[in-house]
């Protein structure tokens, strides 16, 4: 589904992705870890466009969308949930979930938008508060959101694009171990249907989700298998005990 040749992306010289190639089976979830600065993060960022590769390339589907902006790679039913909270305090959860429902049709960016042409949103923006365990809080203003609630809001702001395939950005940093768990179950179901994408150092958190797992350490990519393959390679304990070092 997801397939990168060579991506490399370099900051002013420091190949911070290095010559990568990932491949993402559909219909299942996988993991990217590594020790800090491994190129998590700016991986994940040339996946969905918020940078441009150096070089290589990134298919999806088979098709090339190398240098795509992400708005366009959102479009092709990819979509992002961020680690950095990006929700308005102010405003309701529901009211956050219309507006990611109205954005495919080009409505969500009139403000002016009429609570008419909303309306016809409420049912599923409800529905997907529902999945993601918030049903109850649809009213609540997202800045009184508890940290875990918040994460959750986005999940379903992401959900919203109804996606293919689903990139998550640390889902479960911060969280104490009810939420992690929760996450868990929830990413499990969203799952369904879906390819997933995660970048995590909860281990646990990899070991309960991801069919595969890719390693990186300083931009290349170390070992790639099971969780059980890639937790007992001599290379990857090395790598994570270095930093532990
Ligand atoms: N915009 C940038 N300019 C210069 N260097 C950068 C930039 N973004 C990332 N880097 C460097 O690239 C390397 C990889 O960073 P990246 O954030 O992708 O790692 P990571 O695996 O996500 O780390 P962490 O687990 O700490 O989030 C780091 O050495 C980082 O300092």
């Amino acid at each position: 589904m997801l397939q990168t040749r060579a991506l490399t992306k370099e900051f002013r010289g420091f190949r911070a992705v290095s010559d990568v190639g990932l491949s993402v089976a559909e219909g299942t979830v996988h993991a990217l870890v590594g020790p800090n600065g491994a190129g998590k993060t700016t991986l994940f960022n040339l996946l969905t466009g918020f940078l441009a590769p150096t070089s290589g390339q990134i298919l999806f589907r088979g098709e090339d969308i190398t240098g795509r902006q992400p708005e366009q790679i959102a479009h092709l039913g990819i979509a992002r949930s961020f680690q950095i909270t990006s929700l308005f305090d102010q405003m309701s959860a529901v009211d956050h979930v219309e507006l990611a429902l109205a954005s495919p049709t080009g409505l969500g960016y009139r403000f002016w938008r009429s609570s008419t042409q909303m309306r016809q949103f409420r049912d599923r923006a409800m529905d997907l508060l529902g999945q993601v365990g918030l049903a109850d809080r649809s009213g609540a203003a997202a800045g009184s959101l508890a940290y875990g609630q918040k994460r959750a809001l986005e999940l379903a702001l992401a959900l919203a694009l109804d996606p293919q395939l689903l990139l998550l950005d640390e889902p479960t940093a911060g969280m104490g171990l009810e939420d992690v768990d929760r996450t868990i179950a929830l990413v499990k179901q969203v799952a369904e249907g879906r390819t997933v994408v995660f970048v995590d150092h909860n281990m646990h958190v990899v070991g309960s989700l991801a069919d595969t797992v890719t390693v990186l350490q300083s931009g290349q990519v170390l070992a790639e298998g099971s969780y059980d393959q890639v937790r007992n390679d001599e290379r990857v304990i090395t790598a994570y005990l270095g930093q532990a070092g």
